[in-house]
């Protein structure tokens, strides 16, 4: 049997202030009914996704959209037919949106997204919407005092919310105790702190999550942390991508988009190739290598996440 393809475009529709997502109720007489969703539908002939999504919002809302940027592109299998999810960022719209089908919508924090129940389909959906588009990783630093100067600088100045603290000089000891400051002005300034390394970490300090380098991504079989911590994980390749699908990863880094003086010997991927890798990989995706907050609108048209950065954020 050939599967149906159906493209449907859908919005993440932002709160001004930031914090809050609307949601949207599927009627019960409907595929999926009872789920809750990103408001939207499928695209008509000749579409493009923008286009079908402020039709749809204004046929479910009643809004129009002034304001948006592309979030994910989910590839979906579900048995009768394969669904490609064309998903935007809408953060400014005009109107007040209402259920315009007596369908039930909501403003929910992000944090509380998890709480409702959603298609299969939407798990990287929620995820990105979860994310920012900037993910500072933490630059080699000997000193403590101007560890935590650049870090609060980064904080406060550049407003980065997302950050994983790499630091493979220090021993572990060392490593901890830094961790365990970094956990204290990441927390101050409402940002999440991965670490770098075993996964054991977090059993030492209470931090948001994990980032696997790519050679313990390929050794392990299955998710190594609960599903309440963000995971994530630095791919190169397809069959690396593959793997962080595999075992549940929340986000990746993908890399090098272009030759950084770290890694002078590894050939860039370049956009074009970076692009047909993030196409089809399950969670969202940061470019990463020589990329500055300037490439990040780039990074999000070719469908990634945003862009990982040390050289932008450390300085
Ligand atoms: N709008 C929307 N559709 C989703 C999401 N997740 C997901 O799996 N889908 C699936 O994508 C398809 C899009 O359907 P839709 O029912 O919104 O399409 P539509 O607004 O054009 O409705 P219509 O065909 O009744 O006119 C459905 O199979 C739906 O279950 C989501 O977050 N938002
Ligand atoms: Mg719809």
């Amino acid at each position: 049997m050939v599967k149906r393809r159906v493209h449907v475009a859908a919005a993440a529709i932002i709160s001004e202030d930031g914090r809050k997502v609307l949601i949207a109720r599927r009627p019960s007489n409907v595929d999926h009914g009872g789920l809750w969703e990103f408001p939207g539908g499928k695209l008509a002939p000749y579409e493009t996704g923008l286009e079908g999504l402020k039709r749809e919002l204004h046929e479910e809302l009643g809004v129009e959209i002034q304001r948006a940027q592309p979030l994910i592109r989910v590839h979906h299998e579900y048995a009768e037919k394969h669904i490609l999810l064309d998903v935007w960022q809408v953060h400014a719209f005009a109107g007040e949106p209402f259920g315009r089908e007596g369908q039930a919508v909501r403003w929910v924090a992000m944090d509380e997204l998890v709480g409702y129940p959603f298609p299969a389909a939407n798990l990287p959906i929620l995820r990105a919407v979860m994310l920012p588009t900037e993910y500072l990783i933490t630059g080699e630093e000997s000193d403590e005092a101007r560890f935590e100067a650049s870090l609060t600088r980064a904080l406060t100045e550049d407003g980065v919310r997302l950050v994983q603290l790499r630091a493979k000089l220090l021993d572990e000891s060392a490593y901890l105790a830094r961790a365990e400051r970094a956990l204290t002005l990441c927390r101050e300034h409402g940002a999440r702190l991965l670490l770098n390394g075993d996964p054991e970490r977090l059993e030492h300090i209470d931090a948001d999550g994990i980032h696997l380098t790519s050679e313990r991504l390929m050794k392990l079989e299955r998710r190594p942390i609960a599903e309440d911590k963000w995971l994530s994980a630095s791919t190169h390749d397809r069959r690396q991508l593959t793997q962080a699908g595999h075992i549940g990863c929340d986000f990746v880094t993908l890399s090098p988009l272009r030759t950084t003086p770290s890694h002078p010997e590894v050939a860039p991927l370049g956009w074009h190739d970076f692009q047909q890798l993030v196409e089809r990989a399950a969670m969202p995706v940061f470019a990463l290598g020589g990329m500055t907050r300037f490439d990040a609108n780039h990074a999000r048209a070719v469908g990634a996440q945003g862009i990982a950065s040390i050289r932008d954020f450390w300085k």
